[in-house]
């Protein structure tokens, strides 16, 4: 029985048992891929039995890592970009008070986590650097290949920050690496400099890590519970492994996923009704946009933010072109609720909502979307979590990087590569003048005049 509910009834408007029926068999056959590893990119997909199997050396290690920066730092700075910053961004915001950063020491559970090098905006950094001021801080920087640029940049600046700070031997001790076990700039600087290191398992993606020393110990650092994550995750790993999707709501959820792209939804809406989730459709827009976005194919994965983008958003997913699907992320229950006051007057004509709280005007307003956007003719999915804790996240983590799996394996791609990222760095190396892009400087520069 799953911890979470995925209610697929507002689908079934457009999708019908008897197409899920004729597509179970193609699911079978990317269970048994993924469960014989015979599939795509199988060499990637150790993330499966991350859940279960992880070690508790590995959690102590962190746990050890994160009581230090906890004692002698008021802030950590992540340095990461993709899957080496949005699990660990997605957790934090989800896990922790809207404001967290803002909330005085004794009122958080764990550091101020900022996040760097996941832009090469150079107002960021100046910004970042103010608002750290005077407070102590460490770096964790996190690349599994060692070598992308933006966060390569960012860690130079504030390397050279905290050395300034605390002499060249005491930022080394500030310094935590998470990366390739074996190979890298990173790798190989941290083992020159002695920094703190935490390896990235080869067979586990950027996309598939959070729940690797990646997002850990950034999140342990916060003051998660992350005995309490990956308790969660190993649920979910041991509720989502029957091939069939009547027992298996994540497989569910990539079949009408599928059968809705072949139906011509090609876009699918990340939704919350949380402002701390926001995130979450970052994390998942990188999980399902990688893992499917290939050979011209894959549903384009978006978000939106409610009720706040009913008021930007909200006409044209009523009212616009029919290429979309909605999949809703909704609490059941807050982490805080209250009452709306109570007025003598009723100027402001909200007399009728009194005696709710603030949470039930939410849930109606999520119940009304639905309504309104399937009669709309925008297929809905909802997933309900019972509690917005690590538990729940963890559990909700393994459900999606389930679903994409075999959802990619669905769509006949490799869901566990990203050839189409080399691109964009490809033709900024080239602008940029690394040494070895000589002919395609030419090739670019001449384009650009
Ligand atoms: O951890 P790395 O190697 O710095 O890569 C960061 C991100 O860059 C990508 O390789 C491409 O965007 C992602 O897959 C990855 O999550």
């Amino acid at each position: 029985m799953a911890y979470i509910t995925f209610d697929s009834e507002n689908v079934n408007k457009f999708v019908s048992e008897n197409e899920l029926d004729e597509i179970q068999p193609l699911v079978t056959v990317a269970d048994q891929q993924l469960k014989d590893r015979s599939g795509a990119g199988f060499e990637f997909t150790d993330w499966l039995t991350l859940p279960a199997d992880v070690h508790q050396n590995e959690l102590t290690h962190i746990k050890q890592a994160a009581e230090k920066i906890q004692s002698d730092s008021d802030v950590l700075i992540v340095i990461g970009i993709g899957g080496s910053y949005l699990g660990a961004k997605m957790a934090i915001d989800f896990l922790n008070p809207v404001f967290n950063n803002e909330l005085a020491n004794q009122q958080r559970s764990g550091v101020k986590v900022y996040f760097a090098g996941n832009s090469i905006s150079s107002a960021y950094i100046n910004d970042l650097i103010r608002t750290i001021g005077d407070q102590d801080f460490s770096i964790n920087v996190i690349s599994k290949s060692g070598t992308t640029t933006e966060p390569a940049i960012a860690f130079r600046v504030f390397k050279e920050l905290l050395e300034k700070k605390y002499g060249k031997e005491e930022a080394a001790k500030r310094i935590y690496a998470t990366t390739d076990g074996k190979k890298g700039a990173l790798h190989d600087e941290a083992q020159k400099a002695g920094y703190e290191s935490f390896v990235i398992p080869d067979g586990v993606g950027g996309r598939f890590s959070v729940l690797t020393p990646v997002g850990l110990l950034p999140l342990t650092a916060a003051g998660a519970n992350v005995d309490a994550l990956m308790e969660g995750a190993k649920a979910s790993q041991g509720d989502f492994t029957e091939a069939d999707m009547k027992k298996n709501a994540a497989y569910r959820y990539a079949a009408i996923r599928r059968i809705l792209y072949d139906k011509g939804y090609t876009s699918e809406i990340l939704a919350n009704w949380e402002p701390s989730m926001q995130y979450l459709a970052e994390w998942w827009k990188q999980l399902m946009g990688e893992s499917e976005g290939k050979n011209q194919k894959g549903i384009f994965p978006s978000s939106a933010n409610y009720s706040t983008d009913l008021h930007s958003l909200g006409q044209y997913i009523q009212e616009g072109r029919r290429d979309l699907f909605e999949t809703v992320v909704k609490l059941d229950s807050p982490m805080v609720d209250m009452d709306l006051p109570k007025l003598s007057d009723n100027n402001d004509g909200l007399g009728y909502l009194e005696g709710k709280t603030i949470d039930e005007i939410n849930t109606k307003a999520f119940q009304g979307v639905v309504l309104a956007h399937v009669d709309g003719g925008v297929p809905n999915m909802a997933i309900h979590l019972p509690k917005q804790d690590e538990y729940t996240l963890g559990y909700l983590i393994y459900f999606f990087e389930k679903a994409v799996a075999i959802s990619g394996y669905l769509f006949a791609v490799n869901p566990f590569n990203q050839p189409g990222v080399e691109a964009y760095k490809t033709a900024m190396f080239a602008l940029l003048g690394k040494p070895g892009y000589e002919e395609k400087t030419k090739e670019y520069q001449a384009r650009l005049r």
